[in-house]
């Protein structure tokens, strides 16, 4: 692991890294935010996953997150959203290919070989943020927009990995969707059988989440429609899963909604994160 930049920020530190992923198969950047909390022991974590045309710096500058995260104790974890480099594919348009991995693992060429981000996020960083930062095992996953799916969908499918979940303004029903049709059919192929894996509503009305998960969606946002907050409104309405959507009042998609937000997701993982076991 390389280290790109450290600056003290709310009394703990903003990091930029770089390592060599195997899962990605090039060098990937992230950022981690410590709170001062950490100089005295480990710190759980919340995973900040962002949306279509980021990279790990989009939340990190204009999310507002580190001076929520230093008064509740929370690390935050910032990956990019796609692999990115030299032999990477890569497509015209802004919402396929480099900056919209949409967290799976491809399976179709030319972006099987790289496009590897749901094992990425899941195995790979996870990991190595696990033996480089002073953290705990208690994680928490929250995202916006593509990265709103992407947090949702890896912690449904893998609920004994993360204690706690929200979203801003997520994708939740892509298989139904321009965001998302799209992509599914060229990273996963035509078979639509396999796109399920990666759709939170249908994941959610089959398996539900051991937990609760708050999700902020501004009203006035441009890409509703693309969204579909009512699938997954009506998916957890017929699973009876428990489950804070708020329809927030003449917000848009924007940074400036998320860092509106950003105090109560970070509130929610904390409180979720430093609970006692059960
Ligand atoms: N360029 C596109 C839309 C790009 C966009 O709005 N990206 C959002 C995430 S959208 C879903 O994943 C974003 O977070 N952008 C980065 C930022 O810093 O705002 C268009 O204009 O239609």
């Amino acid at each position: 692991m390389r280290k790109i930049s450290e600056n003290r920020c709310y009394g703990g530190i903003q990091g930029v890294y770089s390592h060599q992923s195997e899962a990605c198969g090039v060098e990937m950047t992230f950022a981690v935010y410590l709170p001062p909390q950490a100089e005295q022991g480990p710190v759980p974590v919340l995973w900040y996953l962002s949306g279509l045309t980021c990279t790990h710096e989009n939340a990190m500058t204009k999310g507002g997150f580190q001076c929520h995260a230093a008064r509740h104790g929370v690390a935050i974890v910032f990956p990019d959203t796609s692999p990115r480099g030299d032999g990477v594919a890569d497509d015209e348009a802004y919402d396929l290919g480099i900056g919209a991995g949409f967290y799976l693992n491809a399976t179709q060429g030319p972006w099987e070989p790289h496009f590897r981000m749901y094992d990425y996020v899941l195995e790979e960083l996870r990991g190595l943020v696990q033996e480089s930062f002073p953290v705990t095992d208690r994680h928490g996953i929250t995202g916006h927009s593509m990265g709103g799916h992407g947090a949702l969908t890896i912690a449904l499918r893998n609920p004994s990995r993360y204690q706690s979940l929200s979203a801003f303004s997520p994708i939740v029903n892509p298989s139904q969707s321009d965001w998302g049709r799209k992509q599914f059919s060229a990273y996963l192929g035509d078979d639509e059988a396999t796109w399920a894996q990666h759709d939170a509503s249908i994941l959610l009305g089959e398996s539900g989440w051991h937990g609760d998960i708050l999700i902020d969606q501004g009203t006035d946002d441009q890409f509703i429609d693309l969204l579909r907050p009512q699938a997954f409104a009506e998916a957890a309405s017929l699973r009876r899963q428990p489950t804070v959507l708020r329809l927030q009042k003449g917000y848009d998609h924007s940074y400036f909604f998320v860092a509106t937000f950003a105090g109560d997701h970070v509130k929610w993982h904390a409180d979720r994160l430093k609970a006692e076991r059960p």
